[in-house]
């Protein structure tokens, strides 16, 4: 069985998946972290791997950028392969002033400009959570490795550049760490499904003090949370 997006078979992808936005930070991870990767997907570039870390059986592929492409490959994720833990390792450009670049961020909540939850028809607006399970699991295993970590709300936002300049001071105020694209729509994704998903950023750029990495580095270097997210299979 294939998707239109994904030509993996049932059961080529583990329960734990790794989810960065980059396809190449996929690769990336697979080369460097994964015993014996085997691709399953190159539809569209996406790619997609499973191996072992540590011994135990764990996929990492690339979403795209923005909601409506991990809300696809999340969606079959879940629904045609049975994925149980969905992680997603992205970049974020940081908003408080006592973010720097490369600091991880977990987003325990994510907020959203995107009408992503309208599908539900809620009345009312929908708070998009992580999983307690993996949040606390994560937390853990950064601790036990020694890594700093800020556990607080993000913004998925559905612009990457946006026509108002003051909307990021509002967010700033009502304590959001960082802007990425993406978590909003998985947490609804696994909320609904009743799956487990969590989001650990690293910070690629601070809005607020004008400083940001290059792509490579984007690609390759953000390895302190591909090591946490990697404990969590
Ligand atoms: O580095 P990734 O995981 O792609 O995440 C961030 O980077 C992209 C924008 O540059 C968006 O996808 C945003 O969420
Ligand atoms: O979505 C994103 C990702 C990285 N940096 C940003 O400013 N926004």
């Amino acid at each position: 069985m294939s998707t239109p997006h994904n030509s993996a078979k049932k059961g080529d992808i583990a329960e734990t998946i790794l989810l960065p936005g980059d396809p190449l930070r996929a690769k990336f991870i697979a080369d460097n972290f994964l015993e014996n990767p085997i691709q399953f997907n190159t539809v569209r570039n996406m790619f997609g791997y499973t191996g072992t870390y540590k011994g135990k059986r764990i996929s990492v592929m690339g979403t795209g950028m923005g909601i409506p492409s991990i809300g696809i490959y999340s969606y079959e994720l879940i629904h045609f392969y049975g994925v149980k833990n969905l992680i997603r390792i992205g970049s974020c450009g940081a908003i408080q002033d006592d973010l720097n670049l490369y600091d991880v961020i977990i987003g325990m909540g994510a907020c959203t400009n995107s009408n992503y939850a309208h599908q539900y028809n809620l009345p009312g607006t929908y708070s998009a959570i992580a999983s307690f399970e993996l949040l606390e699991k994560a937390v853990s295993v950064a601790k036990e490795k020694n890594i700093p970590v800020r556990v607080g709300n993000i913004l998925s936002s559905d612009t990457f550049y946006s026509a108002d300049d003051t909307e990021v001071e509002r967010w700033q105020k009502m304590n959001i760490l960082g802007i990425e694209m993406e978590a909003y729509a998985l947490y609804c994704n696994a909320n609904f499904a009743k799956v487990n998903a969590l989001t650990i950023l690293t910070v690629s750029d601070s809005i607020v003090k004008k400083e940001e990495t290059t792509a490579e580095e984007r690609e390759k270097s953000f390895t302190k949370m591909m090591e946490i997210a990697l404990e969590l299979a």
